[in-house]
């Protein structure tokens, strides 16, 4: 493997969920930069790395929870030796009314002793742009696209300089597209501008990737930068142009693994709903009821028995995902809390159960469900390795203690084309697709 010129790692990024640390870590891999997400802060220090990204649980949790976690992951990463700072945000800027986006910005600014970063979560590769401080998904205005309806953070105005500033006592400012499509030169003018007049934090506008590359030129000396995974890509070259990076470096070799494969589904949404029907057209799954879960039935066994059947013959689904008038009345007999919980647990459970009878391939659907299920799998960092669609690469478990290494793909739910499922397995090195 190529090492960095400096001898630890020179970006540190704390991401407040966990399919988006693994999207952002997707990017910087990318680019070629050697890149490790640890599943909150760790105990050991990660090898051979030019970036860490810590995930965290800390979109929808109260915004002091979310400072004093993000401030920890900060400290931790400082001790790793990192030179730059990123904090990952969802790029439909997924916020609570308190938060948790101005307050943790805030926070790391001050903890950095630095007085201004921008705020961009554009990722034109899944149709977010932002054009005059607007967000748009797709055709449609954030506060259009369906973000509106979210049960944890409703996105409710798609103008991110107001979203933001209600966030923050911070003064926020705008660096609009007119000056982003100058270039970096120009960013950096702005930038300067902006500093003088006190902002401390500007939404950037962006609408191609060439637009995040200029954005990141300009951002070489911030000592931390926010954002969608989108604005990393910009970032590594700065290093390169350093001379702490080796230009065009390979950074997403994996190691191989032995073993069986699934999937794992928990995810509801529309993306994951059509990727289950495709897998369903040609390969077995199971159904995990959360009704019948709830009612004490041994699901779990059940599942657990089905997947004894087809696993040496070919990879199998286990889901519990289903339309979204389903989930509403399945939420509204168990509670919202209760039947999220306990799928995410039955799929846990499987989960664990599965290793120990040879799987080493977990292809996984759906932010919370990935967090559940690799926390029960003892997964406590990952090597990231080669994209497989837009925001979700392949990855492989850095064992720590003798157990085996595994192959795992987590995807959001949002994420991934229709044949999503087969294609993950395929990359994890499944053959019998
Ligand atoms: N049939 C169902 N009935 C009720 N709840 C469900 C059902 N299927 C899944 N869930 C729950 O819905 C939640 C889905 O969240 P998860 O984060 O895993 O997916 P997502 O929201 O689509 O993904 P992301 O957060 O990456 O966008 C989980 O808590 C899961 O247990
Ligand atoms: O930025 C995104 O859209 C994703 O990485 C994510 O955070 C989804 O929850």
């Amino acid at each position: 493997m190529q090492s960095n010129t400096a001898s630890s790692p020179l970006l540190g990024c704390i991401a407040d969920d966990f399919t988006g640390a693994t999207d952002l870590a997707n990017m910087l891999v990318r680019e070629g930069m050697r890149t490790v997400q640890t599943i909150g802060v760790s105990a050991t220090t990660p090898q051979d790395v030019d970036a860490i990204v810590v995930a965290l649980k800390s979109r929808t949790v109260p915004a002091a929870e979310a400072v004093a976690d993000s401030l920890a992951a900060l400290s931790w990463l400082q001790q790793q030796g990192c030179r730059q700072f990123f904090f990952k945000y969802c790029s439909t800027f997924d916020s609570t009314a308190k938060g948790n986006i101005g307050p943790v910005i805030d926070a790391l600014l001050q903890a950095l002793g630095s007085d201004f970063t921008i705020a961009c979560p554009v990722f034109p590769e899944t149709g977010r742009t932002l054009y005059r401080g607007h967000l748009f998904i797709q055709d449609q205005l954030l506060n259009e696209s369906g973000m509106q309806n979210h049960p944890l953070t409703p996105m409710t105005d798609a103008n991110l300089v107001r979203v933001l500033q209600q966030q923050t006592p911070s003064k926020v400012g705008l660096i609009a597209y007119p000056a982003v499509a100058q270039g970096s030169e120009k960013i950096h003018t702005e930038i300067a501008g902006l500093r003088q007049q006190g902002v401390r934090m500007a939404i950037v506008d962006a609408l191609e990737n060439q637009d995040l590359y200029a954005i990141g030129a300009a951002c070489a000396d911030l000592s931390l930068v926010t954002g969608g995974s989108g604005i990393a890509l910009g970032l590594p070259a700065n290093f390169v142009k350093a001379g702490l990076l080796q230009p065009g470096a390979k950074a997403s070799a994996l190691p191989g693994v032995e073993g069986w494969s699934v999937v794992l589904a928990g995810s509801a949404s529309k993306a994951t709903n059509a990727q289950v029907a495709a897998w369903m057209e040609k390969h077995p799954a199971f159904r995990l009821d959360p009704l019948a879960l709830a009612r004490g039935e041994p699901i779990v066994a059940q599942a657990l028995a089905f997947a004894d059947k087809h696993l040496e013959q070919q990879p199998l689904l286990i889901y519990a995902t289903t339309t979204p008038e389903q989930v509403r009345q399945v939420q509204a007999e168990l509670g919202v809390e209760r039947a999220g919980q306990l799928i995410e647990q039955a799929l846990a459970d499987i989960a664990v159960a599965l290793q120990a009878s040879g799987v080493r391939r977990f292809v996984i659907a759906g932010g919370e469900t990935s967090g559940a299920v690799v926390k029960a799998l003892d997964v406590h960092a990952l090597r990231i390795g080669a994209q497989i669609d837009p925001g979700v690469p392949a990855t492989a478990s850095i064992a720590t203690d003798g157990s085996p290494v595994l192959a795992l793909a987590l995807k959001s739910g949002n994420f991934g084309s229709v044949d999503f499922f087969e294609k993950a397995l395929r990359q994890l090195g499944e053959t019998r697709l």
